[in-house]
């Protein structure tokens, strides 16, 4: 393990110094492009200005005799729009560290893209061992190509191992900036039988006991993802990162995806990946804050000033945990309002 002062030191000569914070960003909904379709590539710049992320996908859903096709149109995407000026973030999903083409992708994308691309997220990552490799060569690279400001390190996590060293994961590098549940390749790793991407199954559930009348027998579906999920968040709450849902397969399902992003939301999730333009809408109002609930948020700071004490507010007891819950609400709603002017008019800001 690194000492405390070294965790923040370069890790190579020439690379620019690591994030001290996070910076600040609203990522509701991190939407997935595959690069290699032109036709896709030519509609980002209409979808960017809808989006808090965007997110060039280099991995699974891309066939292998199209990674370098993906790969050309994630740098030429990096030129056309401009990322920056609309407050949108440019991510890329790589491909494993295992397989042939991670690192020429790492290197291509530093090389042409660095100074435009935001977050590199890494897939299948399975212990911190994964997270100290990527940062050296990141790192090396920037130095390489003098570029100024860090890339970021978000990890999927959706192997068995990796859940186990999810703590470890979290707190690997000064580029973490947050880790996504990955449920189809995860179910994979655990042998779950599943051919969901996500969401509920109808076969996991609890029953009551038999009535001596032999009636129905009331049964509710159970969160299969609750336990990893979970753990998940307060790995990534407890090294300031952020956790997020990751993909909802069923498309033609908005009902269902929306109670997903729901959950994720109320679990501490800053977002979750939207794969079809459908999705980015349901993320869109999910992440972002109830106003009613933002406008109380705000009455319990107003009763409160100084964050201490006890009050009541339309019977509900409020007290310096209730304070640092509001706001945790309203810096959300204000961080949301920053950067969306329909939601400033909603919150008041
Ligand atoms: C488990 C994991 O790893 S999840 C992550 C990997 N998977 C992905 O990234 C999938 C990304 N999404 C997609 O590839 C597509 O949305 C699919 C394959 C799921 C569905 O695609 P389609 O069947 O074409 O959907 P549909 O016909 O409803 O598309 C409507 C329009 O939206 C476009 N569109 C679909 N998905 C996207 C997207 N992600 N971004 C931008 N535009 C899109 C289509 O090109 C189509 O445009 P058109 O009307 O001009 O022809
Ligand atoms: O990559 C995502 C997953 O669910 O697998
Ligand atoms: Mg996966």
């Amino acid at each position: 393990m690194k000492t405390a002062r070294g965790f923040f030191k370069p890790l190579a000569i020439g690379a620019p110094a690591p994030w001290r914070e996070l910076p600040a960003r609203v990522e509701r909904m991190i939407h997935f492009v595959p690069p290699h379709l032109d036709k896709v590539r030519a509609k980002v710049g209409e979808i960017a200005p809808t989006v808090d992320v965007i997110l060039a996908n280099l991995e699974d859903a891309i066939p292998a005799d199209a990674k370098g096709a993906a790969l050309a149109g994630t740098i030429a995407l990096s030129r056309e729009v401009d990322f920056k000026a609309l407050g949108v973030g440019l991510w890329v999903r790589i491909n494993c560290l295992n397989s042939p083409w991670h690192l020429d992708e790492v290197a291509t994308l530093v090389e042409k893209a660095g100074d435009r691309i935001d977050v590199i997220m890494v897939p299948k990552v399975e212990g911190p061992w994964d997270i100290f490799y990527i940062d050296q060569l990141l790192a090396s690279l920037e130095a390489k190509h003098g570029v100024t400001r860090p890339i970021l390190l978000h990890a999927i996590l959706e192997t068995a191992e990796g859940v186990m060293n999810v703590e470890q994961i979290a707190g690997a590098s000064p580029r973490m900036q947050g880790i996504s549940l990955g449920p189809a390749d995860l179910a994979a790793s655990r042998a779950m039988k599943t051919t969901r991407v996500g969401g509920g199954h109808p076969g996991y559930r609890v029953i009551e006991d038999p009535h001596a009348d032999g009636s129905a027998r009331a049964s509710v579906q159970q969160d299969l993802w609750h336990y990893t999920f979970a753990k998940m968040v307060d790995a990534c709450a407890a090294h300031g990162i952020k956790p997020f849902y990751g993909p909802f397969g069923a498309i033609d399902d908005p009902v269902a995806c929306e109670q997903q992003f729901r959950n994720a939301f109320l679990m501490g999730c800053a977002g979750a990946w939207s794969l079809h333009p459908s999705q980015i809408a349901i993320a869109k109002q999910v992440f972002s804050p109830d106003p009613a609930e933002v406008a109380f948020a705000k009455r319990i700071l107003e009763a409160m000033p100084d964050g201490s004490g006890v009050a009541m507010i339309d019977g509900k007891m409020q007290d310096d945990a209730t304070w640092k819950q509001a706001k945790v609400m309203v810096d959300c709603a204000r961080q949301i309002a920053a950067k969306d002017a329909e939601y400033a008019a909603l919150y008041g800001f």
